[in-house]
């Protein structure tokens, strides 16, 4: 459903922020996309939804290319950025205004939505505090029902419980036609939520794998828990030895992502060798 090939980019001329980048998204997934401060995982949203311009490469959105702005892909694509402008009008207004644009847009999922947040659906949008608009935001792209949408750090901004309650809603709203893609850096927030897990780094995927097939390859323990020989990366902390090692037996470990993170940037190379050797 999105298919980027050999895609390059750069804001500078002489600088390409991903050089020959290729990936494909499908629908029915809920996909994490990880990446350094400046890795480019907001300018890949922009790309995605045709306000940038590949250099050389192609972006692909239904098989239209995304910066022809083709007008049926983008009533089926929302971004909701991670800084964002909300204009002087109540929330009934704004949803007045744009609703129009999306012909698939359910307005009692809308208030359905915001209810579960706890935001008064009869609001003012000045009214609101930062973690409130998003929620307004958050509920307005889940309401336009388009296929593809993607959160730029959805979960910034949002109080305890509400993170919580932002994971059931996405999942509630998953489906087999729709392809979520959300940026963080909060894996915390959003574990058990996004599969696959995509990875940038140094402008290009250096990540791409489902859940299933990260616990297949790999274990994620305490080396105090289990010993591990060899393992791909480690990290110490207060009394403990985070370890990923290969899951040579077939133990099934919980993921931990903030590892995974910081396994795959710091040594990229030795994660690509395990998952196509052993795929
Ligand atoms: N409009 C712009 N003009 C020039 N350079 C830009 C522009 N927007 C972004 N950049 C640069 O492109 C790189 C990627 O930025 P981008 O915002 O896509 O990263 P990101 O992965 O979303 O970062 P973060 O996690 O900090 O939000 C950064 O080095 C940034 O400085």
């Amino acid at each position: 459903m999105i298919e980027i090939n050999k895609l390059s980019f750069g804001y500078k001329r002489n600088k390409k922020l991903y050089d020959q980048l290729d990936l494909k998204l499908v629908s029915g997934n809920i996909y994490g996309l990880l990446g350094q401060n400046g890795a480019g995982k907001s300018t890949l949203f922009k790309i995605i939804m045709g306000l940038k311009f590949p250099k050389e490469g192609s972006c692909k959105v239904f098989g239209y290319e995304s910066k022809e702005r083709n007008p049926e892909v983008l009533q089926d694509i929302f971004l909701l950025a991670e800084e964002f402008y909300l204009p002087d009008l109540s929330i009934t207004d704004y949803e007045k205004a744009l609703a129009p644009f999306y012909p698939n847009y359910n307005p009692k999922q809308f208030r359905d939505c915001l209810t579960e947040f706890k935001v008064d659906w009869a609001g003012h949008l000045k009214e609101l505090s930062y973690g409130q608009k998003k929620k307004v935001l958050i509920a307005f792209a889940l309401a336009t029902n388009c296929k593809i949408v993607l959160m730029d750090e959805p979960t910034n901004g949002l109080d305890i419980p509400s993170k919580s309650q932002f994971r059931k809603i996405i999942a509630s709203n998953a489906s087999e036609e729709r392809i979520f893609i959300i940026s963080t850096h909060q894996v915390r927030d959003l574990e058990s939520l996004i599969d696959p897990i995509i990875i940038v780094d140094q402008g290009r995927v250096v990540f791409n794998q489902s859940c299933e097939q990260i616990t297949d390859k790999l274990v994620f323990t305490r080396q105090q828990e289990m010993s591990v020989n060899n393992p791909l990366y480690y990290e110490t902390a207060i009394g403990n030895d985070y370890v990923i090692g290969l899951n040579e037996e077939g133990v099934n470990s919980n993921i931990n992502l903030e590892l995974l993170f910081n396994g795959v940037t710091s040594e990229p190379q030795k994660f690509e060798e395990v998952f196509e050797t052993l795929s």
